[in-house]
């Protein structure tokens, strides 16, 4: 069964057989209501939690939370954070928690499900609280049912703009060890356009695309994303997650079943987050030329200056067949909703020309959908994803 604790994001269904991979579920567009603020944060964990906290205690535990948090380096912020700051395309509303992390302790004590907690009665502003305690480390989003998201660059997320009920988690693991000459071991959160300019610099072959490429190292993996006939898989040479149960999992490139635009990562109920990823490169005397070559057709291609996600579709399955062709073939360069526009550059980047909404782009989506599938019969599948703000 799927981990509760990571569904605030819904992936568009394309790689499940069961669901029609071309419809953005109906309900995308009409969020459900919110629920009421208590229920949304304590769903009940044990019948012992059950109990209905007021407003003084509920903010009497944020501020436990805080001080917790403080301790361990982590600092909360609690429904101020905008999403539109957090993602390339410039849209999505606050989040009810944010945090960022800077290394694997960090990451795992805001997942974790803390072992080592125990129930005690807490006085906290003059009242008698439950609380669960833990002195390894403090607890966010598990031990409070909170779902989180993991984010790196927020170049391929779509937020809404009533934001995320949850926690969303900022990756910011971005160390870079040289094991071997050719063997990088990267952070998560390692910018993918610096890794490959850093491996390419030093006369490294196979991560030439990533330059230019505003992603993560785990970003990267989780969509094996390619360009210019390279992708991140033909380099990898393993991955380290972390599991929903707080342990460290390390996959070799042949266990994650890489395809186009996907991982195993992605269809793994247990994972919380990419941690690391070992990448094994070849050297070139021509890499550093080549990557020139690939960044000043990415700057006359793309609209490299525009707020965008990238390319919006993946390319159908037929060789030969551009999701950006088809676009700009059935006349729809430059059509616009609201704030969100097709670019007049490359068809398949959607840009936010100002002050688009999320529905704008999700209008413009289906739109462009629509009119490909009646001109060409051919049903365009979603390359970025689309956070959900509430799924509880
Ligand atoms: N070729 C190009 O020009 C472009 C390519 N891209 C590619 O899109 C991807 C976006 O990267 P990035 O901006 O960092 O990702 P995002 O921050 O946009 O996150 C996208 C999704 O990837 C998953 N994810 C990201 N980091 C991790 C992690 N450490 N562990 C587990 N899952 C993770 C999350 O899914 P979940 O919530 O399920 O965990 C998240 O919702 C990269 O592959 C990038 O190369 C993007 C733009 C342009
Ligand atoms: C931008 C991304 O990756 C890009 C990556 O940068 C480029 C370069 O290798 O190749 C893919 O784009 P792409 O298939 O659209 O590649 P391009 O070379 O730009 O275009 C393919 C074909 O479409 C045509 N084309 C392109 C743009 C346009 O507006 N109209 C058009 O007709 C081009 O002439 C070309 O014949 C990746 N996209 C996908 C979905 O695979 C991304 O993943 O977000």
């Amino acid at each position: 069964m799927a981990s509760p604790f990571r569904q605030g994001l819904l992936h568009f269904p394309i790689l499940n057989p069961t669901v029609s991979p071309y419809h953005f579920p109906k309900q995308l567009h009409a969020p459900p209501p919110d629920p009421p603020l208590r229920a949304r944060i304590y769903k009940p964990l044990a019948p012992q939690l059950s109990r209905k906290l007021d407003r003084q205690q509920h903010e009497a535990r944020v501020e436990h939370w805080k001080w917790k948090w403080k301790r361990n380096g982590l600092k909360i912020e609690r429904g101020t954070k905008l999403l539109k700051d957090l993602s390339t395309w410039g849209i999505g509303g606050p989040c009810d928690y944010f945090v960022q992390v800077f290394n694997r302790t960090q990451l795992v004590s805001a997942v974790r499900c803390g072992k080592s907690s125990k129930l005690s009665k807490f006085f906290l502003a003059g009242k008698l609280c439950d609380v669960i305690v833990s002195f390894k480390g403090c607890r966010f989003c598990q031990e409070n049912e909170i779902p989180f998201i993991i984010i790196g660059n927020g170049s391929n997320c779509l937020f809404d703009d009533s934001g995320f009920r949850g926690c969303v988690i900022l990756n910011r693991i971005e160390f870079l060890e040289r094991i071997e000459p050719g063997i990088y071991r990267v952070g998560s959160g390692f910018g993918f356009n610096r890794l490959g300019l850093q491996c390419s610099n030093e006369g490294f072959t196979g991560l030439e695309f990533a330059g230019g490429i505003p992603g993560t190292v785990g970003g990267a993996v989780y969509m094996n994303a390619g360009a210019n006939g390279q992708e991140t898989a033909d380099v990898v040479d393993s991955v380290n997650i972390l599991t929903t149960e707080y342990k460290l999992q390390r996959y070799r490139r042949n266990e994650l079943n890489f395809g186009y635009r996907y991982s195993a990562c992605q269809d793994m109920n247990d994972l919380a987050a990419i941690v690391e990823a070992t990448f094994r490169l070849q050297s070139s005397g021509s890499a550093r030329t080549r990557q020139l070559e690939y960044l000043e057709r990415r700057k006359l291609s793309q609209p490299i200056r525009e707020k965008s996600a990238g390319s919006v579709f993946r390319n159908p399955p037929d060789d030969g067949v551009s999701a950006a062709k088809l676009i700009e073939e059935a006349g729809l360069k430059g059509l616009r909703v609201g704030g969100a526009m097709v670019s007049k550059i490359h068809a398949n980047f959607f840009i936010n020309a100002g002050g688009s909404t999320s529905q704008d782009m999700l209008d413009l989506i289906d739109l462009v959908k629509g009119q490909v599938r009646r001109k060409f019969d051919i049903e365009l599948q979603e390359e970025i994803s689309y956070i959900q703000p509430c799924n509880f």
